[in-house]
């Protein structure tokens, strides 16, 4: 880590124990903002990890790299603790202070715990990664802030299962996925059966790897631009790509022409192109 980052980041640490010092008895817990008690167990998700094997799949998934963490919606630290011992900095970010007030008095030296709303938390602008055991009623807005934010490079989340495989473009691409694919590139990495979380959830889970791009397939300032032709594209009238595309102006030959390189059938449906071949037809469009 870079000696600003790090001053940086213990810069911002302090200015955070110094808040935390005139809202908790505990001086590792930050609170970013006024919350009333926040809700009960069923409403803030808390379906808490107790698998041991899941909870070393997640942290294996951690990218062994010299930049701090961070782990939205840690709960009672099942996650919290474990990604301490890789000896990084760590920001806890939880919302009920039920759970900051028992974290806060457990966790070690290089964890920050923050008491704050994910939806609005603002981490680092410098390079971190983050974990996420997702409270599955944010799921959609978890994964669309996380698109917007700049700073992590690899995020291992845990959603419910179909939105694990949804995201991940198994069986199909969503809108969504395909908006991103540029510049992410998702992995499903495994099924989480609903016994591994207390309370058990109706559902399983999956752990969901979410990996920025080195190098990503168009420039960001494309970015709306190719948002706005998937999304055309998506919810284009057709019976398929062939047609979607011709109606939506794309020279015929040229569309044949990427259909043979990306090996895209004439009756395939957006769903199932790969990022390539959004790519791919994005720029035959900007032609
Ligand atoms: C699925 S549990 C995960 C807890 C812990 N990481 C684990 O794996 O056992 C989700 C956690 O998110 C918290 N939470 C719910 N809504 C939140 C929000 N808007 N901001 C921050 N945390 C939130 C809940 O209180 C709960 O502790």
């Amino acid at each position: 880590m870079s000696r600003n980052h790090s001053s940086r980041t213990s810069a911002r640490n302090a200015a955070r124990h110094a808040l935390s010092r005139a809202a908790s008895p505990d001086r590792r817990v930050t609170t970013e903002a006024a919350h009333d008690l926040p809700g009960g167990a069923h409403e803030l998700g808390q379906n808490l990890l107790v698998d041991t094997q899941v909870i070393r799949r997640v942290v294996d998934l951690v990218p062994d790299a010299d930049r701090p963490l961070v782990e939205w919606a840690a709960g009672r630290g099942a996650l919290t603790l474990p990604l301490a011992r890789l000896g990084r900095p760590l920001e806890a970010v939880e919302i009920d202070p039920r759970s900051t007030g028992r974290l806060g008095r457990t966790v070690p030296g290089n964890v920050t715990v923050t008491r704050d709303d994910i939806l609005r938390h603002a981490p680092p602008s410098d390079p971190y990664d983050l974990v996420c055991n997702v409270p599955f009623h944010l799921t959609t807005p978890v994964l669309r802030r996380l698109f917007t934010l700049t700073g992590w490079q690899r995020a291992v989340l845990i959603t419910q299962w179909e939105v694990a495989r949804k995201r991940a473009a198994v069986g199909g691409a969503t809108l969504l996925t395909a908006q991103w694919w540029p510049w992410f590139s998702p992995r499903l990495d495994r099924r989480v059966p609903a016994g591994a979380f207390r309370p058990r959830p109706s559902v399983d889970a999956g752990v969901l790897v979410l990996d920025r791009r080195a190098e990503p397939l168009l420039p960001a300032h494309e970015q709306r631009r190719y948002q706005r032709f998937a999304a055309a594209v998506f919810n284009g009238r057709g019976r398929g790509l062939h047609e979607i595309l011709a109606r939506h102006g794309l020279p015929r030959d040229d569309v044949r022409r990427w259909a043979r390189e990306n090996d895209v059938r004439p009756g395939a449906l957006p769903r199932e192109l790969d990022a390539h071949a959004w790519v791919g037809a994005y720029r035959v469009s900007r032609r």
